[in-house]
């Protein structure tokens, strides 16, 4: 891979031009973004070499990594099969759902372009190119939703993701769009809902949320991400979402129940399972 267009260069994008740049000192980081600051940014910090347009920059590259929120992503995809593209290219995504961005990859994979789905399941509440780190996604799982990229292409990629230290692990992607409903996305709006929530319920109590100790910051910290890239994921993702929301409403409700009835043994009951699972967690 000689050159490598990463395309959205917030905090996914920029962590893997850094990665990249330290993976291989050799290749060429193209970048594009609207954003002149994060552009400016990460060239004056040589985390990519150049800035230039999408139409420009994607039929010179060798890998195209695209990083934008996921409606970006799939109309990226939709525009990279009327482009005149290298022959090897490599095309991939960090997109946190699957099944809309390998649809709209259909057309390219007819065209024997290379395409696979991508998908770090590690990142921040924080957004935006200076926020990027080369260690962020240590440790993570990285979804691949297998396309049409050869055995030979899937090593080179792994090979410039390599600092990253990630664990690579491969989906389907109804599968992942599922898993991710529950572990990522609903966790999301449980977060948002709480905050607002309480927030509406304290709008004339002079304390107020400045009464919240490290319980409520804890239980809502994703909630301080940025609303464009997850009112993006919310409408990529959502039957599987909807269907989680009722799951959790339902233990809810029965949450609801054992505290208005009073019912001690239930409401033990729920705290010691979820005390177990979440100190498996640390494990
Ligand atoms: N934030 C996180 O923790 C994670 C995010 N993701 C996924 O990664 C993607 C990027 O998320 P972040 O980096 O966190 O968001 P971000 O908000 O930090 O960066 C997104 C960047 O895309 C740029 N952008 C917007 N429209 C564009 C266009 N037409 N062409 C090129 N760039 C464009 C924005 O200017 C911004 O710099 C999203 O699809 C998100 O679902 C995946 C894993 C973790
Ligand atoms: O902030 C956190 O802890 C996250 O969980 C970040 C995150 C956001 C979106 C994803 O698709 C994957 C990871």
């Amino acid at each position: 891979m000689k050159t490598i267009v990463v395309s959205g260069l917030g905090l996914i994008g920029s962590s893997i031009a850094r990665i990249m740049r330290q993976a291989d000192q050799t290749v060429e980081i193209i970048g594009c973004d609207p954003d002149d600051g994060t552009a400016q940014f990460l060239l004056t910090k040589h985390i990519i070499d150049r800035r230039l347009s999408f139409s420009k920059a994607a039929p010179m590259a060798d890998l195209i990594v695209l990083a934008g929120p996921v409606s970006v992503i799939v109309n990226q995809i939709r525009e990279l099969s009327t482009m005149p593209l290298k022959d090897h290219v490599l095309i991939t995504d960090v997109g946190s759902s699957k099944v809309e961005i390998m649809t709209a990859a259909k057309p390219l994979i007819a065209n024997q372009i290379a395409f696979v789905g991508g998908h770090p399941m590690a990142g921040s509440h924080q957004s935006g190119g200076q926020a990027g780190r080369p260690d962020l996604f240590a440790g993570a799982i990285y979804f691949l939703v297998s396309g049409s990229q050869t055995n030979a292409q899937l090593i080179e990629f792994k090979r410039l993701m390599a600092p990253a230290k990630v664990r690579w692990l491969e989906i389907g992607a109804s599968e992942h769009d599922k898993l991710v409903s529950e572990v990522s996305h609903v966790p999301h709006v449980v977060a948002t809902t709480l905050v607002n929530t309480i927030a509406e319920s304290l709008a004339h109590n002079p304390v107020g949320l400045k009464a919240a100790a490290g319980g409520f910051k804890d239980t809502t910290r994703i909630a301080a991400s940025d609303p464009t890239m997850w009112t993006a994921i919310m409408l990529s993702n959502r039957d599987a979402i909807t269907e989680e929301i009722d799951d959790f409403k339902d233990q809810l409700t029965q949450l609801q129940t054992a505290i208005r009835n009073g019912d001690e043994q239930t409401i033990f009951q729920t705290f010691t399972k979820a005390k177990k699972i979440r100190e498996s967690l640390d494990n």
